[in-house]
């Protein structure tokens, strides 16, 4: 068996970053969407890093001259570290697509129509990585962006091509190079429909993805709260209960609860009707809310009865301050828009948490007490 020392310090080892975690955070950034973001950029500058690589064999053996490919070699070594400086700065987080997908296309298109002019008898084939780029930007770019960078690609290679057909006739011919564009027009359309048709299906997921959030939000809601009054209900408050009886096993701080339940309320069902009743109940949950201490907590825990857990905070003796404050309140006020000379008093059952007790044993002690205030003539609090 392990010694607990030997557990508390694999505890803290995993608590501590390992080194290869801190290089990540290090390079990629801790935030979810700037990893997404760097991650996108180092593939594309590992792409770069090919097509540098090819460029130094087709030097190497004679394909085409060095000084014909310097602008576009310095281009594909700058554009990674350029746009990753960008991103991990988060200089990008000020625009409206933080991920850069739009302008990193437009130059990953830009490059490769500039290759397309100096790689010579190669030229033709670097028409693919254009393919390449057009798939990536489907994960990441809308449809409105994938369209725009597909109209940017086809005008520049139309230029390109009728440019360099005028001016190199040799390598550049006429014939051919209509083919090209023709399989590269068709080629690129078709994964640009593709790409809008995903970015169509992303949006869509991600407005359900929210819907569900939404509904789940309204379910939490619904399962924890009283639908009349907005109050906490019963579950609720039993689970805030257990939270507090663990943290006072902690050695946190000690509570009351304070059951308090409407007095005569059948009467003010019988003579004004059950929607009056609940406004009068809306009435008391309202000042309840107002009236007690930020710190406490109300619950509709049945009917006509509510349940207050009131932590014990300096002075003591503040817990039955606030209970009585809400009594206040509540003869003052109006308890019903239609009645308005209707007025509801309470009466509490109120009680301490005693160490170590069952939640049931501490409800019992506050209900016998909230009995012994109805016997004793209602309106008042009977602490035990
Ligand atoms: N309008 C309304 N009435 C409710 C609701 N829940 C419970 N009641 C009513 O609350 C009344 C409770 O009556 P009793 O238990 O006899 O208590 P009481 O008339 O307040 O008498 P004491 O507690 O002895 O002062 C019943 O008439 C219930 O119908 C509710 O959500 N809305």
């Amino acid at each position: 068996m392990k010694s607990a020392m030997a557990a508390k310090n694999e505890r803290d080892a995993s608590a501590v970053p390992s080194r290869m975690q801190r290089f990540a955070s290090l390079v990629l950034t801790d935030d979810r969407d700037q990893r997404r973001a760097i991650t996108m950029v180092l593939t594309t500058t590992a792409l770069y890093s090919v097509c540098l690589a090819l460029l130094a064999f087709g030097v190497l053996y004679g394909v085409f001259p060095i000084e014909r490919i310097g602008v576009l070699a310095l281009l594909l070594a700058l554009a990674g570290p350029v746009f990753y400086a960008i991103i991990r700065s988060g200089l990008n987080l000020r625009f409206s697509e933080p991920k850069l997908a739009f302008p990193q296309a437009l130059v990953a298109q830009s490059m490769i129509a500039l290759a397309y002019t100096v790689c010579g008898p190669v030229h033709s084939a670097t028409i693919i990585f254009m393919a390449v780029v057009t798939v990536y930007g489907m994960f990441d770019m809308s449809m409105r962006r994938v369209r725009l960078v597909l109209l940017y690609t086809l005008a520049v290679m139309a230029l390109v091509m009728a440019w360099k057909v005028h001016t190199d006739p040799q390598v550049y011919q006429g014939p051919l190079e209509i083919m090209y564009f023709a399989m590269m027009a068709t080629s690129l359309t078709a994964i640009s429909l593709l790409s809008m048709l995903v970015s169509k299906m992303r949006k869509r997921l991600r407005s359900q993805k929210d819907e569900l959030a939404q509904a789940l939000a309204r379910i939490q809601i619904a399962a924890t709260h009283d639908e009349l009054t907005g109050l906490a209900n019963r579950r609720h408050m039993i689970a805030l209960l257990g939270e507090h009886i663990t943290r006072r096993s902690r050695g946190g701080p000690g509570f009351a609860v304070a059951l308090a339940d409407i007095d005569h309320f059948k009467n003010v069902n019988d003579t004004h009707g059950h929607r009056v009743g609940d406004e009068a109940l809306m009435t008391f949950a309202h000042l309840a809310r107002v009236q007690l201490r930020s710190a406490d907590l109300v619950a509709r825990w049945g009917g006509e009865e509510f349940l207050i857990l009131l932590p014990e905070t300096n002075p003591p003796g503040e817990p039955n301050r606030a209970v009585e404050r809400l009594r206040a309140a509540l003869a003052m006020a109006s308890a019903s828009d239609h009645v308005p000379d209707l007025r509801i008093a309470f009466s509490t059952g109120l009680t301490r948490y005693i160490d170590g007790e069952p939640i049931d044993d501490m409800i019992e002690r506050a209900d016998r007490a909230l009995y012994a205030a109805k016997d004793a003539g209602r309106n008042r609090t009977v602490t035990v």
